[in-house]
């Protein structure tokens, strides 16, 4: 079921193997150092992702009362477990004369309540929902009490990737045999090992314990994935540590098979079957430290805070109390919470990082009780109505945190992260400009951005479709025509494939409910970070334009507010403006409908196209609503039609003169909090020249904010969890 790749390398002896998926430099420590420390991997930019890039929701969507009902009718007990229903594998044979139901814990086969897919632990068997389905309607028709699990073996299906999948083990089983394990180093190598992972804290038993072993010819440390209840090595991840020209220790971290096959919980095989606590980390060397100081059953994820597979949900169901300690960052707090309500609210607990709480490595480093730190984490369901001193300690993080709480900053848009200070989850932003003024183009480079940046993405591109819009952002993301250079497109294709990217496949009109639908299937397999549609216009539906088109514009903007907040998404909405004058700027009353678009959106963005002749075809962006702080502002952009990306001039070159507060806005219903957005008068040099505008005093910045313009009002929140 998944493409073939095309070109995975064999694993290379080389310095820069070229499966590395997550790099992150530190500054500054020296290779015999002894404050260099591991780099947490939820720093590192996450590229890896599952090798189906296209999101498709099924046809007939399945619902936990659907497997329930389906279930009962064809005689199989089941359970209602945290995230599956648990039953008995119908690839195993029964014990003969076994009379009365099975026994609750012989039920080994595990059916994801959100998607149907079903895992059968004792066989290792897996598959869809639909294939659950065969197989059973064909053990009835045969008569069969079981089912032959090489029948679903088989999978995946095509030679091409059975072979791929046994190359990949083979590479596995290479790269591990030639490792050594970390008992056989002579102690003063092993030390200099630890020193050079910054895990000079953990005791060469618990490396053992975790089978750890050291790779030294790319002077990695090799952890393994074994199967679940099949000892076998199934895969190995390798971390290495070099230092680059700059004396910078540069952390690389690798997997075989590739990352969107490495489903490995590192630490699952010292589970005890009938172990009902665990915590839950980001990273193997968090995982070791925190099972070394609290005995407590550990496991790692393999992507880190980047995403939580339900392919992995069913080794954590028999676990009653789930303690998450992702790391010592608000994005592992973030991505504790999105996490939890995966593995279910009421049995999770979250740590929340701080000074006295940093990643479990960091606080092993640091000399801290960390089975107190385990012990102090808070639940993570809530009551719907808090007291402040519940909320106390939230404040405080959000206070002693203002850089990480402001979001994933852009890298190619130093103003737009100087204005609305950076992407946050949960939050909707509504985007405006003229009719062909460049919007796509646009939001497809500053969704690039972020997602290079680590933030998973899905695009819903009603408008155009999904090749031109993936040429232009590869195109983007290059950086240069490359239809001229069409011998690199396989190397920069490699790259953005790497991408946490993904499209929905809609194109055209698109109801509403569907989208939503399959924004949620999509978060839930992803974890998306951010949604991005283009454009609200496709989901209106010819047949109400002429009802009432402005309610159903109100209806639809009300639902992607809601799915924002309610799945810690961001969304960013395109939406057409009204007709314009044509040589007016726009304004936030010019987005097309009612104020609702403005009100229900946390930012609002417009890309203002100049149509004086002073200036033709002039682009600036404005951010004319910030819900985050309230500052507001714009700034020019100038277009390489090349690379089909845009830049700030440089500076001086567009000097931007005056931005004043709107007056009130006249859109229908008006707008919220007064002042949203600001008018603005950009002069070119031209004009300067014929001396029309004074001279500011000091020489003017490309951006200008303004501060206290926004609303002021915090984001609707979440209910039923910790804020
Ligand atoms: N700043 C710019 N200057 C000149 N051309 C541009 C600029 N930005 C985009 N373009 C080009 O203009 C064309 C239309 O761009 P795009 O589809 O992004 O506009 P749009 O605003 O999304 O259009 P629509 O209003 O139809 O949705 C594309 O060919 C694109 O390459």
């Amino acid at each position: 079921r998944h493409a073939p790749r095309r070109c995975l390398s064999t694993f290379p002896l080389s310095r820069h193997p070229p499966w590395n998926f997550q790099t992150e430099t530190l500054a500054a420590s020296k290779p015999h150092a002894t404050k260099r420390r591991l780099v947490p991997l939820h720093f590192c930019r996450t590229f890896k992702k599952d090798i189906k890039s296209t999101v498709d929701f099924p046809l007939s969507p399945v619902t936990v009362t659907d497997i329930k009902q389906y279930l009962r009718s064809k005689d199989i007990p089941f359970h209602d477990g945290y995230s599956c229903l648990h039953a008995p594998s119908i690839f195993c044979e029964q014990p003969p004369g076994g009379a009365g139901a099975p026994a609750r814990d012989s039920f080994s086969m595990f059916i994801d309540k959100t998607t149907g897919q079903f895992l059968c632990m004792d066989t290792g068997v897996e598959g869809s929902w639909e294939d659950l389905q065969d197989c059973l309607e064909v053990m009835q028709k045969e008569g069969q009490t079981s089912m032959n699990p090489n029948v679903l073996l088989g999978y995946p299906a095509s030679l091409e990737e059975q072979e791929e999948k046994e190359r990949e083990l083979r590479e596995a089983q290479r790269i591990w045999s030639s490792a050594v394990p970390f008992s056989d180093l002579p102690e003063e190598e092993a030390q200099l090992v630890k020193t050079m992972f910054g895990i000079g804290k953990l005791t060469n038993a618990a490396l053992r314990r975790f089978a750890v072993r050291f790779f030294k010819p790319t002077k990695s440390l090799v952890f393994p994935w074994f199967g679940g209840r099949d000892p076998s090595l199934r895969g190995v991840k390798l971390l290495s540590a070099a230092t680059d020209n700059s004396g910078r220790v540069v952390y690389t971290e690798a997997t075989v098979p590739r990352p969107s096959g490495y489903h490995n919980l590192f630490g699952l095989p010292l589970v005890g079957r009938k172990d009902t606590e665990v915590v839950l980390v980001g990273r193997e060397a968090d995982a070791m430290a925190v099972s070394q100081a609290t005995g407590l059953p550990t496991v790692a994820l393999p992507r880190g805070v980047s995403c939580l597979p339900p392919a992995l949900l069913p080794y954590l169901e028999q676990f009653r109390r789930v303690t998450l300690w992702l790391g010592g960052d608000m994005r592992s707090w973030e991505a504790s919470k999105v996490f939890a309500r995966k593995l279910g609210l009421k049995r999770c607990s979250l740590v929340r990082p701080g000074d006295h709480q940093p990643s479990p490595a960091d606080a092993l480093a640091q000399g801290r009780n960390l089975a107190r730190i385990v012990k102090a984490s808070i639940p993570a369901a809530h009551k719907s109505i808090v007291s402040f001193k519940q909320l106390r300690d939230d404040v405080f993080g959000e206070l002693a945190n203002t850089e990480q709480v402001a979001g994933v900053k852009w890298t190619r848009f130093p103003d737009l992260t100087k204005i609305l200070k950076g992407h946050r989850k949960g939050e909707l932003t509504v985007f405006t400009g003229p009719t062909g003024s460049g919007k796509t183009t646009f939001i497809s480079e500053y969704a690039l951005d972020l997602c290079m940046g680590g933030v998973n993405t899905l695009w819903g591109s009603f408008e155009i479709n999904n090749v031109r819009l993936a040429k232009i952002m590869l195109t983007q993301f290059a950086m240069q025509r490359l239809e001229d250079s069409l011998h690199e497109y396989d190397a920069w294709a490699d790259r953005f494939e790497e991408l946490p990217l993904y499209f929905m496949t809609f194109h055209g009109q698109q109801n509403i409910k569907v989208v939503l639908d399959t924004m949620q299937h999509a978060v839930y397999l992803y974890d998306i970070g951010h949604v991005v549609i283009d454009n609200l216009q496709f989901m209106m539906g010819q047949e109400h334009l002429s009802v009432d088109k402005f309610a159903v514009q109100d209806h639809i903007i009300g639902a992607f507010r809601k799915f924002a907040t309610h799945s810690s998404c961001h969304v960013t909405l395109i939406i057409h403006p009204r007709k314009e004058e044509d040589d007016k700027e726009l304004q936030t009353a010019s987005i097309f409908g009612t104020a609702k678009a403005s009100q229900e959106a946390d930012n609002v963005l417009i890309l203002q196209e100049k149509k004086l002749v002073t200036c033709p075809g002039r682009r600036s962006l404005q951010v004319a609503k910030n819900r985050f702080d309230g500052d507001v502002g714009i700034f020019p952009l100038e277009f390489n039609k090349a690379s089909l990306t845009f830049a700030t001039p440089l500076r001086g070159k567009h000097k931007l003169r005056k931005v004043k507060p709107e007056k009130s806005d006249s859109a229908e219903g008006g707008q919220e909090g007064g002042g949203v957005g600001v008018g603005v008068e950009e002069v070119g040099k031209d004009k300067e020249k014929e001396g029309k505008v004074e001279k500011p005093a000091k020489a003017p910045k490309a951006t200008k904010t303004v501060r206290g313009a926004g609303s002021g009002k915090s984001s609707p929140k979440g209910e039923g969890m910790v804020p």
